[in-house]
């Protein structure tokens, strides 16, 4: 980083003050010296293309323009990525540089998301090798559509109707109602020719579920939509403007039989239905997209910390003691509490996903075997990390937002896109509530499980050891906080379950007394899931190859993790734990202490993070600090200040003050 001399004097200053090496942490960090010179060697790529700088910032682009800018890169990026590969015989290594270069979302983020691993998930061998290298080599673009105007959590309810006629050995799609058609699925506004439908299936009027179909809808050459096929795009949204939502309907719109994707359930020529081992395999892209969504959750929270922290540094304002200057507003604790937070729940969410990722790479390769019983535990764990990270990093953004002042408002800081983009992920691909109660019905059979004395799944053990442990006194250790996060779940998840029995004892029936429970469900799910977080973090950190240096730091980024929420659900814990309310002012001295303690190495910490200016695309967030210099450039990009009376003078404000005379 050679911009070192032209850097703001704070953040120089901040950099000579770091006690640990960055370069290790950001190895650490993306998993070794190799993979961040390959990943960084992949976005000079990227960068070095011309056509994907943009003439203007985007907001100033109508809608229209937005995706069509949006495409015009996309394309252009899928070339690097094939020129990639093939000059080095492999995928470029995981990366972020899209944010460079598509600053919102990517109209081909469903194709590479969910389509390809749909068709590689849910196809035969033989399916595979008809779509995989088209799709792979972008011969054909397409979506995931699986959500409709009035069903996206209830998918059983979906409305869509795909019909087999074994006559022509064909299924006709059909959306007969308006709340039957597709709304949502990404790209299919004006980008994709192909999707996956997910529609429910009948054979001889008789109904068997949903299933995934392939559907071309537009024709290759002239992009029109095909007859029977009616489709668009949904419109502006908080944000994913340039994700190109879509809707989609059918009018009897005939697919081949081949096309329905069946390594699951099979549909035989002669309309003979084979049932797969376990009809929730065909929710199988999606488990794999939750997990990647906590890692997506550890990159937002780094990326609003960046930008956070550096402005901090580079801002003074007002002062500490009267007699000196004007203070950096990261010399500020209570700015500290707002952005430390979000430095630390980023490792925090890195090293679930890491541990996650691991829980479902072991479980697809005992699915090959027609393994399953690790499958309830997996779809569990990612349900609840999915909707308790995403909420969280959503409002760590927000924080690190208003975190900036006024200037955190405009959009040349980047947070507020930001917020846009991460903020949907509470809601897509299994809104959180949701997802919990999925938590909970897990939770409720470890519980029952766990009564009867039977070996719990490793994930929820530690409810049969809490049973055992309640007695034993509060210890003011990360390890002892970890066992606090775990008792309260504990004391939740029991809660709930007698809350349950006691409505049945009452008469109601099981749905009705879940229906009753479900606010004390939610949390026993969020709680769990706190409880993951905290000790698979803390484990992660205390095993870590890192120098002395910087495991300290590590350690005490993890303990703010663990402090912070003690203090935070000090209620929660007060009730269910052995902590004392003297337990609980130690430890708020103790985050007080790691906050101070934290500070000299804060923006060390995010350089760590090694998000380039490109991928920041923010004002406030570059390495050289040059904020103010930035946020005047910036504004004088606006098409407003390309003339100096713009014509609405003449045409209102002048006939207003001109009548305002008489
Ligand atoms: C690693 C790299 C990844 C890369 C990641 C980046 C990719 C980026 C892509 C980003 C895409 C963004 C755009 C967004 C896309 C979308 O949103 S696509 C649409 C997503 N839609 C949803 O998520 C819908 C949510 N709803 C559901 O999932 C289900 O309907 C439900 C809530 C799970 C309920 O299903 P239902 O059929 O009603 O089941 P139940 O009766 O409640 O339960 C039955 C039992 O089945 C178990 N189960 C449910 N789901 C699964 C599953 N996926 N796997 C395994 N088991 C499952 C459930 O636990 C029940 O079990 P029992 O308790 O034992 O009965
Ligand atoms: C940006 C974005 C991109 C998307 N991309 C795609 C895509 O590419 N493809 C696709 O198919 N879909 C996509 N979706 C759709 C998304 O998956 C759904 O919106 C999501 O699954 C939530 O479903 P819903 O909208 O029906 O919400 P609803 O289920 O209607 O939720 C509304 C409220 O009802 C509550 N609720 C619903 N059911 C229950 C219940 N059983 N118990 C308690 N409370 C309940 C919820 O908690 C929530 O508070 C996208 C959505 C967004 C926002």
């Amino acid at each position: 980083m050679s911009t070192e001399t032209k850097c703001n004097p704070d953040l120089v200053r901040e950099r000579a003050k770091c006690t640990f090496d960055v370069n290790e942490l950001i190895n650490l960090f993306y998993g070794s010296e190799k993979a961040t010179k390959e990943r960084r060697h992949f976005e000079d790529a990227v960068l070095a293309v011309k056509e994907l700088k943009d003439a203007i910032p985007e907001e100033y682009l109508s809608h229209k323009e937005r995706y069509e800018n949006g495409v015009r890169k996309a394309t252009i990026l899928r070339d690097v990525y094939r020129d990639y590969k093939a000059k080095h015989n492999r995928d470029p290594p995981p990366n972020q540089i899209t944010k460079a270069v598509i600053k919102d979302i990517s109209p081909f983020l469903l194709h590479n998301g969910m389509f390809v691993p749909t068709i590689a998930g849910q196809g035969t061998p033989e399916q595979q090798a008809e779509w995989l290298p088209k799709a792979e080599s972008m011969q054909i673009i397409g979506t995931y559509a699986q959500t409709e105007l009035g069903h996206g959590s209830f998918i059983r309810g979906l409305e869509t109707i795909a019909t087999y006629d074994p006559k022509t050995e064909e299924f006709v799609l059909n959306n007969p109602t308006l709340t039957s058609f597709k709304w949502w699925p990404g790209g299919l506004g004006s980008t994709v020719n192909h999707c996956v439908v997910v529609a429910q299936l009948y054979i001889n009027g008789k109904s068997h579920g949903i299933h995934p179909f392939i559907a071309q809808i537009r024709d290759l050459d002239t992009h029109k939509p095909l007859p029977g096929v009616k489709v668009g795009e949904i419109g502006p949204k908080m944000g994913f403007q340039t994700a190109n939502n879509g809707f989609l309907g059918f009018d009897n719109f005939r697919i081949p039989r081949k096309n329905m994707l069946m390594k699951n359930a099979q549909v035989l020529k002669d309309g003979t239905f084979v049932k797969g081992i376990n009809e929730k395999l065909t929710y199988g892209t999606m488990v794999m997209v939750r997990v990647g969504i906590v890692g997506d959750c550890s990159f937002y929270a780094a990326l609003a910390a960046t930008i956070a922290v550096r402005y901090s540094a580079v801002r003074h304002q007002s002062h500490i003691k009267a007699s000196e200057p004007e203070a950096q507003i990261l010399d500020y604790l209570t700015q500290q509490h707002k952005l430390f937070i979000a430095v630390a729940s980023s490792h925090v969410y890195r090293n679930a996903y890491l541990w996650m990722e691991k829980m479902y790479t072991n479980v697809m390769k005992e699915l090959s075997q027609d393994k399953q019983d690790n499958l309830p535990e997996l779809h569990a764990t990612a349900c609840c990390l999915k909707a308790v990270c995403s909420r969280d990093a959503g409002s760590l953004v927000e924080e690190c937002r208003l975190a900036c002042g006024g200037h955190g408002y405009m959009a040349s800081s980047n947070l507020p896109l930001t917020y846009g983009v991460t903020i949907a992920a509470v809601t897509y691909e299994g809104e959180r509530t949701v997802l919990l109660l999925q938590t909970a019905r897990y939770l409720m059979k470890a519980w029952m499980a766990a009564l009867k004395g039977k070996v719990l799944s490793p994930s929820v053990s530690y409810l049969l050891n809490s049973l055992k442990e309640s007695k034993k006194p509060w210890q003011n250790t990360p390890e002892g906080i970890v066992k606090g996060f775990q008792h309260v779940s504990f004391g939740k998840v029991k809660a709930a379950y007698e809350t349950i029995q006691k409505y049945m004892k009452q008469g109601k029936d099981y749905e009705d007394a879940w229906n009753l429970a479900s606010v004390q469900l939610v949390k026993a799910s969020e709680a769990h899931s706190r409880a993951i977080l905290c000790e698979v973090s803390w484990e992660a950190v205390c095993s870590s190859s890192a120098s002395p240096n910087l495991s300290r730091v590590l350690q005490q980024l993890a303990q703010l993790y663990l402090t912070y929420w003690t203090l935070e659900t000090s209620g929660d814990l007060l009730l269910y734990s052995n902590i004392t309310k003297d337990d609980l002012i130690i430890l708020r001295d103790k985050y007080e202490e790691l906050l101070v303690a934290i500070r000299p190495n804060a923006v060390g910490l995010v350089d760590g993070f090694d998000l380039r200016d490109e991928i920041l695309n923010s004002t406030l967030g570059s390495y050289d600090g040059r904020v103010y210099e930035r946020l005047m450039e910036e504004a004088l990009k606006s098409p407003l200040n390309q003339e100096t009376v713009n014509s609405s003078f003449h045409k209102y404000l002048k006939p207003m003050m001109e009548k305002a005379k008489l």
